[in-house]
């Protein structure tokens, strides 16, 4: 059993960060609330359908090493159905002049931004995200962190796992063996 006594209920425009110890099951408890995980006993529900409004980053960045940061912008845009400037939003993430350059060739921290840049993207209103900050140096959580109040302030739902410390009016749900607590 990796966690029990979970029940929670977030709204639209809310920050949800979901912390714990490494195992305690952040990454179980994102897949099975987007549907990628099926062993559980409870009740996950969602107001209305959840794919067209879902964008989902998982722990790895998932870029291809052989395709451009610009290509594989494009290739998840196209995936998701997602609207906006690719170039736009690789240069937000400080990306300019990297748009051409092999995912392959970049540093882990830009491999993770070529992924984040979705978020600059349009078109979704519930972001789940595995461990975001991962490989991100301070400006770029600034940025990221800025980020997604923005789209909180838009009225997205934005749940996120992270070690980082939680920032103001972020709720927080701690998982541990000993139950799920609402922290915040
Ligand atoms: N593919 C898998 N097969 C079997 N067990 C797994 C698998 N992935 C994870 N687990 C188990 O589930 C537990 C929870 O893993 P999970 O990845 O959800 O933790 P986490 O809280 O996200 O950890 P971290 O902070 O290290 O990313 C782990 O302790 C591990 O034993």
């Amino acid at each position: 059993m990796l966690f029990r006594n979970l029940d929670f209920s977030a709204d639209d425009g809310q920050i949800w960060q979901i912390t714990g110890a490494n195992g305690a099951g952040k990454t179980t408890l994102l897949r099975i609330l987007v549907g990628l995980h099926g062993f559980y006993e409870g009740e996950v529900r969602w107001a209305g359908p959840l794919a067209p409004s879902l964008l989902y980053l998982g722990h790895q960045p998932g870029v291809r090493e052989e395709l451009t940061a610009r290509e594989n912008l494009r290739y998840s845009q196209a995936l998701a159905g997602q609207s906006g400037d690719p170039d736009a939003a690789l240069d937000a993430l400080g990306l300019y002049g990297f748009e051409d350059v092999p995912a392959g060739r970049l540093s882990a921290g830009q491999k993770r931004r070529i992924a984040l840049a979705r978020l600059w993207l349009g078109g979704k209103r519930v972001w789940v995200l595995d461990e975001p900050f991962t490989a991100i140096d301070q400006d770029g959580v600034a940025r990221l962190d800025a980020r997604l109040r923005e789209a909180a302030a838009g009225g997205t739902l934005v749940l996120y796992t992270s070690h980082h410390r939680v920032g103001e009016g972020v709720h927080r749900l701690h998982l541990s063996g000993d139950g799920a607590e609402v922290l915040a």
